[in-house]
């Protein structure tokens, strides 16, 4: 068996002003509600993952915090108003160990997925990075104990993350490579197979059938 070794660092934005791109996706579901599944699906996924040991949300949304409390993560206040980069440096600087830092888009997430490009990036010394599935993004980027997450997510994250020192990880992962930032994102998580709390909002349930 894997001895879990890993704190995830997970950032969430304020409900109301996260994930702009995805608003209106879901017509009749208010946009904090789909935010938050996604939130929670990611979470969910990381919580199930055997390699990981501790995961810490940093947010400041007073929706988010209780319901990644309650299901087993730690939670840290944001730094206000200074950004995801500062809200992943706070959070790795309150961990121990390794530390890996992962968006909370990642609703179609498999713990496996997860699980095996955290033992791809269990090298010493060197951090490493997942990039986005269209390659110029960054969903996961790790750093051994002792060396400095540094991160440098944003617009061509990936690019930074290399110019940085940082080592990509080449395995496929669609589902961990698959951030949700769009509408069509979302249409492709879905092929993918999401989380029980995305899917609840954005796969129609079958009507009941109809007495008689
Ligand atoms: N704690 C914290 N998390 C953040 C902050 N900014 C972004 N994030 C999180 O970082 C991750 C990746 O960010 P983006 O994909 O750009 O998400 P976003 O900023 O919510 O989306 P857009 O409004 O569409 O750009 C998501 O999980 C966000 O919730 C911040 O200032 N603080
Ligand atoms: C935060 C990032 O970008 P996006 O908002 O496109 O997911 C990133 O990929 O580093």
């Amino acid at each position: 068996m894997t001895e879990p070794s890993w704190t995830v660092v997970v950032p969430v934005k304020r409900l109301e002003v996260a994930k702009s791109r995805l608003r209106g996706a879901l017509p009749g579901v208010p946009h904090e509600s789909l935010a938050l599944a996604l939130a929670l699906d990611t979470v969910r996924a990381v919580l199930a993952c055997d390699a990981v040991a501790a995961l810490l949300v940093v947010t400041d949304d007073p929706r988010v915090a209780p319901a990644v409390r309650a299901a087993g993560a730690r939670v840290l206040p944001d730094v206000p108003d200074a950004g995801l980069n500062a809200a992943l440096r706070h959070g790795a600087a309150a961990a121990g160990g390794p530390v890996a830092g992962l968006t909370a888009d990642l609703p179609a997430l498999r713990p496996a997925e997860l699980g095996a490009a955290l033992r791809a990036a269990a090298d010493p010394g060197v951090r490493h990075f997942v990039a986005d599935s269209p390659g110029d993004g960054t969903v996961l980027l790790t750093a051994p104990a002792g060396v400095p997450l540094d991160p440098r997510f944003g617009a061509g994250s990936a690019g930074a993350h290399a110019a940085s020192g940082a080592l990509p990880l080449t395995g496929g992962w669609p589902t961990l490579r698959r951030d949700v930032d769009t509408p069509a994102d979302l249409a492709e998580a879905t092929r993918l197979g999401l989380g029980p709390r995305t899917a609840a909002l954005a796969v129609p349930s079958c009507p009941a059938a109809a007495p008689g």
